[in-house]
C-alpha cells in the first residue's frame, strides 16, 4: 500500500470494497460470539469492523522513516533537548488485538539536524497503528529517530493501558504499563539522562 498522507486522519479505508472472506470472518465471529449476524442491527456491522481495522491498522502502509526526511538544518543556535511531551496515540496488542491507549514522550538531542516536531508524533503513530507489545513500540519509536535523524541521544517514554487487562483476563483496570528506551547520551551519560527524564516528568 502506497502511503497517503492526506487520507490518515479522515479514514482512508472508508471507500475501499471489503473482500468477502474477511466479512464472513467477522459474521462468524458474532454468530462465535453468541449474537446474530443476520439481524438488522448487524447487517452492515462486518463492513464496518473490515473497514475499522484498516484504520486500526494503517500503520503497515505508513513508512516511519519517510517523516523525518525533511530535515532541517538552521535552528539559529539552539543545541539542547526538544521534547515532545504527553502524545496521545492508541495502538492494539498483538496477544489479542485489544487496544492499547496511551501517552508518549519522544525526547532527541539533535546532532547536526532537527526535524519539524509533527514528525516525531508521525515516527509514533506509524509504528503504532500495527499489532503491538509496548515494549517493541518503544524501541522501534526509538531506534527509527536515532537511525533516520542521527541525533547524539533519544529518550522514548511510553505509558499506555492494556485492555487486554482491563476488560478480560486479570480484569484489573487503572494500571500503567510503563516502557522507556534510551539512545546515545541518554543511555550513556547519567547526567543527560536525568535531565531528560525531569523534563519528561517521569
Ligand atoms: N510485555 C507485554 N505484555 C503484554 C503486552 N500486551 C499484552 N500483554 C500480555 O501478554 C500476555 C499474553 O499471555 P498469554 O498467557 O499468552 O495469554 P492469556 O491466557 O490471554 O493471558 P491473560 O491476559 O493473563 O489471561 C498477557 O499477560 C498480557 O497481559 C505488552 O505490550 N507487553
Ligand atoms: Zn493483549
Amino acid at each position: 500500500m502506497i502511503y497517503d498522507p492526506d487520507a490518515e486522519s479522515v479514514g482512508e479505508s472508508s471507500k475501499e470494497p471489503v473482500p468477502t472472506e474477511v466479512s464472513d470472518a467477522i459474521r462468524t465471529l458474532i454468530r462465535w460470539s453468541g449474537d446474530n449476524p443476520e439481524r438488522e442491527g448487524l447487517i452492515e456491522t462486518p463492513e464496518r469492523v473490515a473497514r475499522a481495522w484498516r484504520e486500526y491498522c494503517r500503520g503497515y502502509g505508513d513508512d516511519p522513516a519517510y517523516h523525518l526526511s525533511r530535515i532541517f538544518h538552521e535552528v539559529g543556535g539552539y543545541d539542547d533537548v526538544v521534547l515532545l511531551k504527553d502524545i496521545p496515540f492508541q495502538s492494539h496488542c498483538e496477544h489479542h488485538m485489544a487496544p492499547i491507549i496511551g501517552r508518549a514522550h519522544i525526547a532527541y538531542l539533535p546532532g547536526d539536524y532537527v526535524v519539524g516536531i509533527s514528525k516525531l508524533a508521525r515516527v509514533l503513530h506509524a509504528f503504532a497503528h500495527r499489532l503491538q507489545v509496548q515494549e517493541r513500540l518503544t524501541s522501534e519509536v526509538a531506534n527509527c529517530i536515532w537511525e533516520n535523524l542521527k541525533p547524539q541521544g533519544v529518550a522514548v517514554v511510553i505509558e499506555a493501558t492494556h485492555g487486554c487487562m482491563t476488560g478480560r483476563g486479570v480484569r484489573t483496570p487503572n494500571v500503567i504499563m510503563k516502557t522507556s528506551r534510551m539512545l546515545g547520551v541518554f543511555r550513556d551519560d547519567e547526567k543527560s539522562r536525568e535531565e531528560v527524564l525531569k523534563l519528561i516528568g517521569s
